[in-house]
């Protein structure tokens, strides 16, 4: 036990399943079936490099609202495997999405001041919303096989100081890659030093595991194709495919060359949006980048989300669509 508390286990990826990229987000707590589908039977396929048995032998062994019968269980096929054939060294953080958002914007909980009723209240609905994503996710990744355990950053005892990560222990997520475990984590309500409560986005979240951790790589799943140098609902919007960010936190676009003053980012941020939607992305992503560890932003349920979820991109052919955040060399 001690051992492992001192030596974390290598992890080769951090990945976010965006909130936008896994619900739908103009519909109250609505999961994109689909999209929550295809990225853990990618997770799956990163996980597995040929090594796994071709069908998932599912670990979610709790029956649904209106199934008939009891769940399968297939004791003597897992009985009869040496070993998952995963390389489950990952951790995912997903975001609340049409969870959460809702409930924390309507009631103020990300602004503090537990003293109000409706911010307590709005609290305690905001940690159901997100909490029953988080149990929908976990399903969806053990139904894909994947030893996946559900963890809240605010019943791990995480909280912020005006915001600011203040304690983050990460001693059982450390443990639970050693036992084999994929974590999965979820953005969250949580205490406050200063404000009483905030809303703790999963973009903090994966930068505050990737200092600690130092991962090979880390990929943010969303619902479009990477960081555009316009909301991408302008049809001129230009997808950013490479961004260096310097030893001082600066950062430049490498790729494509933009003309003339088109050298920034513009960014909109949806009205109930809670944590800085796109904008904290980028922002938590170079301090990532800044470690030395390169960033891939794309769109989930696609063949550039199952490149970055192995790792596979190489920024000087065209055919992959994304953003690559890194460190300039
Ligand atoms: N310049 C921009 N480039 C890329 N996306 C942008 C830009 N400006 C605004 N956006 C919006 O940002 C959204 C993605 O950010 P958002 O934080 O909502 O993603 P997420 O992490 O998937 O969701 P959540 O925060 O709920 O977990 C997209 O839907 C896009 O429309
Ligand atoms: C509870 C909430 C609203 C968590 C927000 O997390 P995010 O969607 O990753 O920014």
């Amino acid at each position: 036990m001690a051992e492992a508390a001192r030596k974390p286990r290598p992890v080769r990826c951090i990945v976010k399943l965006g909130g936008a990229a896994i619900t739908n987000k103009g519909e109250l707590e609505s999961i994109d079936e689909e999209s929550l589908r295809s990225a853990c039977a990618q997770l799956r396929q990163a996980m597995s490099d040929g090594a796994a048995p071709e069908k998932a032998r599912g670990m979610d062994w709790s029956r649904r609202p209106g199934d008939p019968a009891d769940p399968v269980v297939d004791a003597e096929g897992f009985a009869g495997m040496a070993g998952l054939g995963l390389d489950s060294n990952f951790v995912v953080v997903h975001g609340a999405g049409s969870f959460g958002h809702f409930q924390a914007s309507r009631s103020g909980v990300h602004k503090g001041g537990l003293h109000s009723t409706l911010v307590k209240a709005g609290f305690v609905a905001t940690r159901i919303s997100v909490t029953s994503l988080n149990q929908e996710i976990v399903r969806a990744l053990a139904r894909e096989g994947i030893p996946s355990v559900g963890m809240s950053p605010f019943a791990c005892g995480w909280s912020t100081q005006r915001r600011n990560l203040a304690s983050a222990n990460a001693s059982q997520i450390i443990e639970s890659l050693h036992a084999g475990f994929v974590p999965v984590l979820h953005g969250d309500a949580v205490l406050d030093e200063s404000l009483d409560c905030t809303i703790l986005s999963g973009d903090v979240i994966i930068r505050h595991l990737a200092q600690l951790l130092t991962p090979k790589y880390v990929v943010f799943l969303t619902d479009v194709h990477g960081v555009y140098d316009r909301p991408p609902t302008d049809p001129n919007a230009v997808l950013l495919k490479e961004i260096e960010v310097d030893d001082n936190g600066g950062w430049s676009i490498v790729k494509p060359a933009l003309q003339g003053n088109r050298k920034g980012v513009e960014i909109s941020v949806a009205a109930h949006d809670t944590t800085g939607g796109m904008e904290t992305k980028i922002l938590e992503a170079a301090v990532i980048a800044r470690l030395g560890v390169d960033v891939y932003i794309t769109k989930v349920d696609t063949e550039h989300s199952l490149r970055a979820l192995k790792g596979d991109v190489n920024t000087s052919s065209d055919d992959w669509l994304g953003t690559v955040i890194r460190a300039a060399k």
